[in-house]
């Protein structure tokens, strides 16, 4: 990890680099398109600030953070946060998570055994959050104080914790989501950061990249991109708040792409489920990739002609992809519903293998084909529609092959899509 962090600083400084060593071109490779944002927590560390002392008072100064969301992503994204609001003088030390509350077999609820043991028994077994988390199952009074707001939870349910959290966040709070998945609605797609924005009237920030969480849980290295708008000190704040040495954390001015890119990439990694589920190998995988990857950068630039080529190289981008065709749930899932034959609904297959945390994919797959069905675009992504259709069980597994690369190609010049 030691090595990493150095390759990563080394790529990332341009004080670590030789003048000599480099020339202009390759510098500004690095640099035109995204933000070096790491910040090392040692500038403004907090003197004797640790897990038995973390105090509340004299904190009116300090942005204070919670988390809205605490499934498995959820629950390490709570875990950074703590680590550096403890050490970070700008924050408060105590971070909220809301919790949708359950009752475990034990017949305990789940918020009560979180603030008992520091873990997330059901979520993220095995891992402690921190004790400065504090779970709170009322999600009014978990964001009533709040002035940075952590949304992370499976996309399908934040249309209704927007709708509950009208008026009730504070005027000057600013988000971030950590969300991958998009709302269909009459107007045409809705990103989840789109969402948040409009119906709070506030400020949304995206983070994506190769996650899977588990790893992160165990502090394995990997990095993160965050998407932001037009405020970079904003996105700044956000870097610093989940950027440690094993995550490291740069910002890129492109939310849409930063958003679409960790939305669209389940639909791919549910692609490349089939596929293993047929053993089909590896070179066809590496195929369904390319082409998937293809498309997610063509259908992202059709619906915002601001989307980055660069985007598509940062962490959420080819790295995702990557790390969830090898080893994401919605990979995982749909294998097995091709070793089934399709016999078994996705519904079924998620419930009993993730025991409640959800896929993204599936649901993405409909809502990405209601855009497709809605502006005739469905010939031009072969693979995202046909992904719909296997999934709905109007295609077999094997179509993904079949279907993916029958159709014509699709080139993006200067935003429009043309074939060639
Ligand atoms: N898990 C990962 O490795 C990972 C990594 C990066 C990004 N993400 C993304 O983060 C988001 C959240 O994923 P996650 O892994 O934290 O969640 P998860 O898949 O573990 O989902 C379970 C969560 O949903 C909650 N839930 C269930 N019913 C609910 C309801 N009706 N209303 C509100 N909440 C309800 C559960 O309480 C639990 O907290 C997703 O968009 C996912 O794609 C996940
Ligand atoms: O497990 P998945 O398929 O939901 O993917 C998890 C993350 O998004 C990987 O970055």
């Amino acid at each position: 990890m030691r090595l990493l962090s150095s390759l990563y600083y080394s790529l990332r400084s341009p004080s670590s680099l030789s003048p000599k060593s480099i020339n202009r071109s390759s510098l500004s490779f690095f640099h035109s398109t995204s933000l070096s944002l790491f910040m090392a927590p040692a500038f403004e560390d907090k003197t004797g600030a640790s897990p038995e002392n973390f105090s509340t008072d004299d904190v009116s100064h300090k942005s204070k953070v919670t988390v809205v969301g605490s499934g498995n992503w959820g629950s390490v994204a709570a875990k950074l946060i703590a680590s550096n609001a403890l050490k970070l003088n700008s924050f408060h030390d105590e971070v909220r998570m809301w919790v949708f509350e359950e009752t475990l077999s034990s017949g305990e609820k789940l918020t009560d055994v979180i603030n008992q043991t520091n873990e997330n028994v059901k979520y993220l077994p095995g891992i402690k959050l921190g004790r400065n988390v504090v779970a709170d199952p009322d999600l009014e009074n978990a964001v009533r104080d709040a002035n940075m707001l952590v949304f992370v939870t499976p996309h399908q349910f934040m249309e209704g914790i927007c709708k509950s959290l009208v008026g009730k966040v504070r005027g000057d709070v600013e988000a971030i989501s950590l969300i991958k998945g998009m709302e269909v609605k009459k107007e045409g797609p809705c990103m989840i950061s789109t969402l948040i924005s409009e119906q709070l009237g506030i400020n949304c920030c995206v983070l994506m990249g190769a996650n899977i969480a588990n790893e992160i849980a165990v502090e394995k290295f990997s990095e993160a991109t965050v998407g932001y708008r037009d405020n970079r000190e904003i996105a700044e704040k956000w870097v610093q708040l989940f950027s440690t040495p094993y995550f490291m954390v740069t910002a890129v001015q492109d939310v849409e792409g930063v958003e679409l890119c960790g939305t669209l990439k389940n639909v791919v990694a549910i692609a490349a489920g089939f596929v293993d589920g047929l053993e089909m190998g590896n070179n066809t995988k590496a195929a369904i990739m390319r082409i998937g990857l293809r498309e997610m950068r063509a259908f992202s630039k059709l619906l915002f002609s601001s989307v980055k080529d660069s985007t598509f190289f940062e962490s959420c981008g080819v790295a995702d992809l990557i790390t969830t065709c090898l080893g994401g749930r919605n990979r995982k899932v749909a294998e097995a519903f091709a070793k089934n034959g399709g016999k078994r609904s996705f519904d079924d297959l998620e419930a009993e293998m993730l025991q409640g945390q959800k896929l993204q994919g599936v649901s993405t797959a409909r809502e990405v084909d209601e855009v497709l069905s809605h502006r005739g675009w469905l010939e031009l992504f072969p693979l995202f529609a046909t992904v719909h259709e296997i999934c709905i069980g109007r295609l077999p597994p094997s179509a993904i092959v079949e279907h993916s690369e029958r159709k014509p190609r699709l080139s993006l010049v200067e935003g429009s899509a043309q074939y060639y």
